[in-house]
């Protein structure tokens, strides 16, 4: 089991009264890529600039490496390299120089530092544009220039504050590519915060969607929808014949079924189902279940001599986590959606 190297627990920071971050738990493993995703001023900077040593919590602790960043600002600073949301650059400087300054910041030989930077140039595809002026560079060179400044000095683990933002989608997967190479090549344990779910949790082992200071929810997306959607993980829409009640217990009795309601134009029930004057003999089936227990439902109805017509399964996943928590997430998160 690889070791926890960042730890978080119970952090709270507000500003003027209102809680940017407000008692989040996190535990991220070594090796691991780590998304904390959600909505513009959901407290993912303020989480980022606090375990850089940058700002202090008001409440709870925070483990990097075994440092507190609060405390031992300068070790973290050494062993964790950081990407804001738009990096600097000399740009009269080319990009070797603005690395090979960089590495000389951070105590790397001189001899080493031009060979270093000479490689991850071309580890991040700008060998063509190491003697280009960095004024000259497009917004996806800058990002890719400022993954090479990060990781110079080597470090355990890299944070990347919206490393794709303003970046057009191809120079986005690309990056966000490199990002996960570099990350398995190097054992780099990666964090890095987003608002663009969809983008970024490809390459993510693990997401954490945060809003409004809150963690919402953590784990893969396949847990997560199970997390969040709690209720129905899976719907499964059956058209058939005419259903008895015998039929429908059977039904229901499906390992992984919670619930099958028939339903038919206005009215929910198996004798609306039975009388229905819009399609006579026939009946829709609602089914919610914790697994895709479709075959068995289809083989029960067709076994007891009912026509199926139709079954679609519809799995809550990345779509609905989107709207219900990125479009709408200020309003989702009020609720009892707490699912920590
Ligand atoms: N220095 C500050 N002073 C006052 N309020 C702040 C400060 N920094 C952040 N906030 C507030 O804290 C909340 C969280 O902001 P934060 O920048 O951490 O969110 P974010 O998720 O990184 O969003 P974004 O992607 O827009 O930067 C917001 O309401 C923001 O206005």
């Amino acid at each position: 089991m690889a070791e926890t190297v960042i730890d978080i627990q119970s952090l709270t920071k507000s500003y003027n009264g209102v809680r940017a971050v407000d008692q989040l738990s996190l535990q991220i493993k070594c090796g691991e890529i780590f998304g904390l995703l959600g909505p513009n001023g959901a407290g993912k900077s303020t989480t980022i600039l606090m375990l850089l040593g940058l700002s202090e919590p008001d409440e709870g602790t925070i483990n990097v490496l075994g440092l507190d960043p609060t405390r031992e600002p300068i070790p973290v600073k050494r062993r964790v390299g950081y990407l804001p949301d738009d990096v600097g650059f000399y740009e009269d400087r080319t990009g070797l120089e603005n690395l090979v300054l960089t590495a000389r910041l951070n105590q790397v030989p001189e001899a080493e530092a031009k060979e270093r930077a000479y490689q991850l140039l071309e580890n991040v595809g700008l060998k063509h544009a190491a003697h280009k002026k960095t004024g000259a560079y497009s917004r996806g060179m800058r990002q890719r220039l400022g993954l090479a400044d990060v990781l110079i000095k080597a470090p355990e683990i890299i944070i990347l504050d919206e490393p794709t933002l303003g970046i057009d989608p191809k120079g986005m997967d690309e990056l966000l590519a490199l990002i996960r190479s570099l990350s398995e090549e190097q054992g780099l344990t990666v964090l890095l915060s987003s608002h663009q779910l969809h983008q970024v949790q490809q390459i993510c082992d693990r997401v954490g969607l945060f809003v409004r200071g809150r963690l919402l929810a953590q784990g893969d997306i396949t847990s997560l929808s199970r997390e969040l959607f709690a209720d129905d993980p899976l719907q499964i829409t059956v058209d058939c014949g005419p259903l008895n009640e015998g039929l429908l217990e059977r039904i229901r009795a499906i390992p992984g079924v919670r619930h099958a309601d028939p339903v038919i134009g206005n009215g929910v029930g198996l004798s609306d189902a039975y009388n229905s004057m819009e399609s006579p003999g026939r009946t829709r089936l609602i089914v919610g279940s914790d697994t895709d227990c479709s075959d068995l439902i289809a083989r029960t109805i067709i076994e007891n001599d009912v026509s199926l017509f139709g079954l679609q399964r519809r799995q809550y996943g990345l779509d609905e986590i989107y709207h219900r928590y990125f479009e709408g997430g200020e309003q989702h998160d009020q609720g009892s959606s707490q699912a920590e």
